[in-house]
């Protein structure tokens, strides 16, 4: 069955996916398999096969944003992915989580309008349990700062005239701010699939990101490197469960 977005042969996926915004980090992240091989890249959607330590693995990109991103999850999904995890960049609402922390996202604030389509208001985009354990073990394991907590899913990334709903949600407690997650655990929901995230902190939320956002410093590269070690490690502990 081939998938008509991805363009991807379902039968040539594997039934784990990390996913990651950048088309170039799926390629960074596929260097890390034995016997990667490049399934496809179509639009923003870059796949790749391969396996690590024995376990089949596909890694695909899904672009920026939670419209573009639930085209790839359901197309994996549908192509027989079972367990999905997101490896991405966010923006942090704390000193305590500086840039080149990882944070584990056990549950994300719908501040998206996708799934606003999908299901009622009140359902809630929760990560899988033994994702997010598996996760966060594998990461305690690595070098560095760590932490797991309610991360927000946004639409928009340049702020207008709007205000950002940042400070009543870091007051509320939530660690860091991406554009993808919430759609990711309501469609795993929705679907009958595992998910989790991990994402590198590459700056503060409330800073003015037309400004100052320069996601490419060493410190960033580092802990995204540390988040594929540990996404792939998390994977391995999955399997053998
Ligand atoms: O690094 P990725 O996975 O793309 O994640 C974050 O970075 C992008 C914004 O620059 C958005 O996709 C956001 O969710
Ligand atoms: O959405 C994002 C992603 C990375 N950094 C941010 O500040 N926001």
């Amino acid at each position: 069955m081939l998938l008509p977005i991805l363009q991807v042969q379902a039968e040539d996926l594997a039934p784990y996916a990390i996913v990651c915004g950048d088309p170039f980090r799926a390629e960074a992240i596929s260097r890390k398999l034995e016997g990667a091989r490049e399934l496809a890249f179509s639009r923003e959607y870059r796949t790749f096969v391969g396996t690590y330590e024995g376990v089949p693995v596909a890694v695909v990109s899904h672009g920026v944003g939670s419209p573009g991103a639930a085209v790839c999850f359901e197309e994996l999904i549908k192509g027989g992915v079972q367990t999905l995890i997101r490896v991405g960049t966010a923006g942090s609402y704390s000193a305590d989580v500086p840039p080149g922390s990882l944070v584990v996202s056990t549950a994300a604030v719908r501040e998206e309008g996708l799934t606003r389509q999908l299901v009622p208001h009140g359902f809630p985009a929760v990560a899988d349990a033994d994702v997010v354990r598996a996760l966060y073990e594998a990461a305690g394991e690595t070098d560095g700062v760590v932490r797991k907590g309610i991360t927000v899913t946004l639409d928009a990334f340049f702020q207008g005239v709007e205000e950002f709903p940042h400070r009543k949600y870091k007051q509320a407690g939530a660690l860091a701010v991406e554009m993808e997650i919430a759609a990711l655990y309501v469609i795993a929901s929705l679907r009958g699939v595992r998910a989790g995230a991990i994402v590198a902190v590459d700056g503060y939320a409330d800073a003015d990101l037309r400004e100052v956002y320069n996601p490419h410093t060493d410190a960033v590269a580092r802990a995204v490197e540390r988040e594929i070690e540990t996404a792939l490690r998390a994977i391995v502990k999955l399997q053998s469960e």
